[in-house]
């Protein structure tokens, strides 16, 4: 077996050569079936999706044949054979198993992104934009619990038998590419020992911040809804919360509101100055560029999907997609005129712009530094957008006081999608790390779901489950087997993000007022950190940006340190917390 370095380049280049053209072809199969579900578009994706596999386990076996690459002395060789010989489920030895797991995949997500239910107002609704407005809107107990228990029905219940069935493949396909479960490969991405000590060390500081949250929304909705919602373990029941998944608040901002003063929920302006989804996507190209980052190319408005088409079935959940031909990158979405909208297509574009800063890199280092740096690029410049001082700049809002009430109002509305998002974040892959790890078996998934739902977030369900029920698998990311502790992940990191590029753009005030937008030096500094991509470990990138190795909460408790303390004093009456077991729950 070979170490000379010339032999292993030259392999690399053919490497990158075969891999991309394979992952152009499966990468165009999988947008055809995302924009358009039939059966024959999912076929076509699910024999890519093996002849793509097929290529992996090739080339990876070639690699650990012709060379001792451990042993090749050039750190950037060794570490892109580390990456392209760790194939994960394309080890799958069974290749009749390899295509169903992909075939269970592909189906479960029909199942999702084409649910409807039917209300009894005798309308019928999808997931985007039905009854997304519907949560966000209505203040009426019955037609939200209505919708949440419905929407359930139509998914959960229906993808339970597929996803355990999906759960022993694919810890089936990762132990033969020589993890001990999914879970196990999934966390190996972040490549630290202490990763899991980590997130809990990082959960444990955030939650006096999250229970002081709590307390505060829990009174508001008993005064809206009354007491006798409300169970006595200080539970909040899920369906009242604004999202089908209580996993962000900001859409019941008006009724939690302090101070009566103009809404920096512009939604309504939006819709005023008949705001586009193409114009909402050209606002935050604009501000990429004005960063002195990427504008994206010509191609990706030619063939994106921003709205949700008439005539056929698509999975809406937004997703930006690599074609890795260096030339083509789009975004799916079902685009809804709304604030909230606005903040994920800024989300959706920082993963395009990744893309375009890593697009010259080998295909294997196409990828974040870890998985949570490609979820905070775009939620780090949504903190500046969502200033009141770059609404007012963009004439999404009229004045743009600076005054205590004001920055009460903006912090709490911050707080309701980042701090209440927090233990959600925490908890999802918490629970599918114990069903990979086969501590949760079918027979619990519920009662499980429910515990961790329970003692995190402290809201309750409010209907008795039971394990005929599936509620995570009414979660997108679930039958999409995506991973979830990425966005907790990138909740800390945005903070950090946030207040290093804040200093390098000379922006001095309260870290919830700075808006980099404009700033070069700061885009500068972001771009040359996405530049890396995966190709050097993301402590380095994580140094090169922020100055520190480590993932540290206390940016995101300085932003919001105003709003801690203004929460203590409204809270002074109140019982913080909840207890650990909570009603409903599966028996
Ligand atoms: O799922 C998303 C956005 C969709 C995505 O951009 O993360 C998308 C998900 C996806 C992954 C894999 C296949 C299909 C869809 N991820 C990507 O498009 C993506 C792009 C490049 C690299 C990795 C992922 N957001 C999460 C959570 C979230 C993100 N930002 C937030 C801000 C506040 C509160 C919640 C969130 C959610 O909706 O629960
Ligand atoms: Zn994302």
């Amino acid at each position: 077996k070979s170490t000379d370095i010339s032999r292993a380049k030259k392999f690399l280049r053919e490497y990158d050569q075969q891999i991309s053209s394979v992952y152009t072809a499966f990468v165009t199969a999988a947008w055809n079936f995302n924009t358009n579900i039939t059966e024959h578009n999912r076929r076509i994706m699910v024999n890519r999706e093996l002849a793509s596999s097929m290529k992996e386990k090739e080339l990876a076996h070639r690699a650990n044949a012709e060379f001792d690459w451990q042993r090749v002395r050039d750190n950037d060789v060794v570490r892109q054979f580390k990456f392209l010989t760790d194939i994960g489920t394309a080890a799958m030895k069974n290749e009749t198993k390899l295509k169903r797991l992909s075939d269970v995949k592909s189906e479960m997500s029909s199942i999702y992104s084409s649910a409807k239910v039917c209300l009894s107002d005798n309308q019928c609704y999808s997931l985007e934009p039905g009854l997304t407005r519907l949560l966000s809107k209505s203040r009426d107990y019955e037609m939200l619990l209505e919708a949440w228990v419905k929407w359930r029905d139509a998914t959960g219940r229906h993808l339970k038998p597929l996803y355990s069935e999906f759960v022993e493949l694919i810890n089936e396909g990762f132990r033969d590419g020589g993890y001990n479960d999914a879970g196990d490969a999934w966390r190996s991405t972040y490549e630290s020992e202490t990763f899991e000590e980590d997130l809990e060390r990082l959960f444990t500081q955030l939650k006096p911040l999250y229970y002081q949250l709590h307390a505060y929304v829990r009174r508001k909705l008993i005064n809206i809804y009354g007491e006798k919602y409300f169970p006595s373990s200080g539970h909040i029941p899920a369906h009242l919360l604004g999202n089908m998944w209580s996993q962000t608040w900001n859409r019941i901002f008006d009724i939690l509101k302090p101070y009566d003063i103009e809404s920096v929920d512009v939604t309504a302006t939006m819709k005023q100055q008949k705001y586009t989804p193409l114009k909402m996507f050209k606002v935050s190209d604009e501000f990429f560029e004005s960063l002195g980052l990427e504008k994206v190319p010509q191609s990706f408005w030619d063939h994106s999907m921003i709205e949700k088409p008439k005539d056929r079935e698509v999975v809406c959940h937004a997703s930006a997609w690599n074609f890795y031909n260096n030339k083509d990158f789009r975004i799916k979405q079902c685009t809804d005129t709304t604030m909230q909208d606005l903040v994920t297509i800024h989300h959706e574009m920082g993963h395009i712009q990744y893309y375009l800063q890593y697009r010259n890199l080998p295909t294997i280092y196409q990828n974040g530094a870890n998985p949570g740096f490609h979820e905070a690029v775009g939620d780090v410049l949504a903190l500046s957008v969502s200033t009141p001082k770059h609404l007012k700049k963009i004439k999404l809002l009229k004045t743009a006081e600076r005054s205590k009430e004001a920055d009460i109002n903006f912090l709490l509305s911050q707080s309701l999608s980042s701090v209440a998002f927090l233990p959600f974040g925490y908890l999802m892959d918490q629970w599918r790390w114990s069903v990979f790890s086969g501590e949760t078996t079918p027979d619990n998934y519920n009662k499980k779901w429910w515990d961790l739902r329970c003692k995190y977030q402290g809201i309750s369900p409010p209907v008795k489950r039971t394990e005929e029920d599936f509620d995570p698998g009414a979660k997108y990311h679930i039958p999409a087997n995506t991973p979830y502790i990425r966005y907790f992940v990138s909740h800390i990191l945005m903070f950090q993000f946030h207040k290093a590029l804040c200093k390098e753009a000379n922006e001095t005030g309260p870290l919830h007022t700075c808006d980099i937008y404009q700033s070069k030096r700061a885009g500068k500094l972001l771009g040359d950190v996405l530049k890396l991509g995966s190709s050097k470990p993301w402590k380095n990138a994580l140094e090169l940006i922020v100055g520190s190795r480590e993932i540290d909460a206390k940016p995101l408790m300085e932003y919001f340190k105003p709003l801690i303390d203004w929460l203590k004093e409204q809270n002074s009456n109140e019982t913080i917390g909840w207890n650990e077991i909570c009603p409903n729950c599966a028996t």
